[in-house]
């Protein structure tokens, strides 16, 4: 399976790098994107046990991009690199939005022994113990994973004397996209990460009632980033297959920088992508050509074409 896997900054993209390598790949040359000197990527390929020189379908071989911050940033970086690698006759089989976020209804988190502390979230609502998620209330935990089951765009549309009103409203594109259930399901399996929508955002919330708008226009919010959709609209474009996986870093709320508690979300972002790059792969293979359960009689092609068929019944809305 060829992967992209588009990051916003350098240390979100070395916490990808350094878990798939965890999963015991090993890692080719940092490469330039053609006609876009300002990205590198990174390569790394994990062999299936048993494979000699030659890469099987449940094999991964990823690029991984640091894209920048926002949605129209990851947007190009991402068509960039579909754009090139398609031109190359090895398009991608699954794009991956990833790196840390903001979590909704954060609850406070204690430390547990032998792990960092994850701190509190400065807009936590419950009370429940760390180690204690069933007595959580809803929401997501510092340093939870999120695997998005949707990927909205929350602030593209157009303020009325009647309150937001999305670009949909207004009969133009679309909000949002959906990435294939199955994968959805077999990451946040082998994550166990949080399933829900992923907001992205141009500006990052920063007081309780931007927190309440969104929430309240998207209730099945986990968490807000601000590159998902932009990833989402480029992999669409190209028929290509999206996924969201996001750590929390922090509380969507009111501002309180200081208690952003981003080593913890980037060391549980390294912890994801090997578990990630270990499944994903076979979910791929298994969904795109059930009646070869070896995998082995693919080219990366045909792959790509089964992916994209599942990623079209799904349909981005
Ligand atoms: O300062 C650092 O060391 C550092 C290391 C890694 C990442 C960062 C970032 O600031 C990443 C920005 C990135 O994070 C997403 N993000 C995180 N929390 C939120 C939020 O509450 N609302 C929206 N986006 C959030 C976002 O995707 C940014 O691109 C710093």
């Amino acid at each position: 399976m060829r992967a992209l896997i588009v990051t916003a900054v350098p240390a979100e993209r070395d916490a990808v790098v350094r878990g798939i390598r965890d999963a015991g790949a090993f890692e080719g040359v940092e490469r330039a994107l053609p006609g876009a000197p300002g990205y590198a990527r990174h390569r790394l390929a994990l062999p299936v046990t048993g494979a000699s020189d030659a890469l099987t379908l449940e094999a991964l071989d990823a690029d991984v991009l640091a894209a920048g911050v926002g949605p129209a940033a990851s947007a190009a970086a991402t068509g960039s690199a579909l754009a090139t690698a398609t031109a190359d006759g090895l398009p991608y089989d699954l794009v991956i939005s990833a790196g840390i976020g903001g979590g909704f209804g954060v609850a406070p988190a204690l430390p547990s022994a032998g792990t960092e502390s994850t701190g509190t979230g400065s807009a936590g609502t419950g009370s429940a113990g760390a180690g204690q998620a069933a007595a959580r209330p809803a929401g997501v935990a510092l340093a939870a994973v999120v695997v998005a089951d949707a990927i909205v765009a929350a602030d593209l549309g157009a303020e009325t004397p009647d309150g937001f009103a999305a670009v949909t409203d207004l009969g133009f594109g679309t909000i949002r996209h959906l990435p294939p259930a199955h994968l959805v399901r077999a990451a946040a399996e082998a994550t166990g990460g949080v399933r829900g929508s992923v907001l992205t955002v141009s500006t990052v919330t920063g007081s309780a009632e931007r927190a309440a708008e969104l929430m309240a226009r998207h209730p099945g919010a986990v968490a807000e980033a601000m590159e998902g959709f932009g990833v989402a609209e480029a992999a669409t474009a190209y028929g290509v297959p999206v996924l969201e996986i996001r750590t929390v870093s922090n509380a969507v709320g009111p501002r309180d920088r200081a208690a952003w508690r981003i080593d913890a979300a980037l060391t549980a972002l390294t912890g994801a992508f090997d578990a990630l790059a270990r499944a994903l792969p076979r979910a791929v293979a298994e969904n795109g050509a059930p009646t070869d359960p070896a995998g082995t009689a693919r080219g990366s092609s045909a792959l790509h074409e089964a992916a994209s068929d599942a990623a079209a019944g799904d349909g981005p809305t």
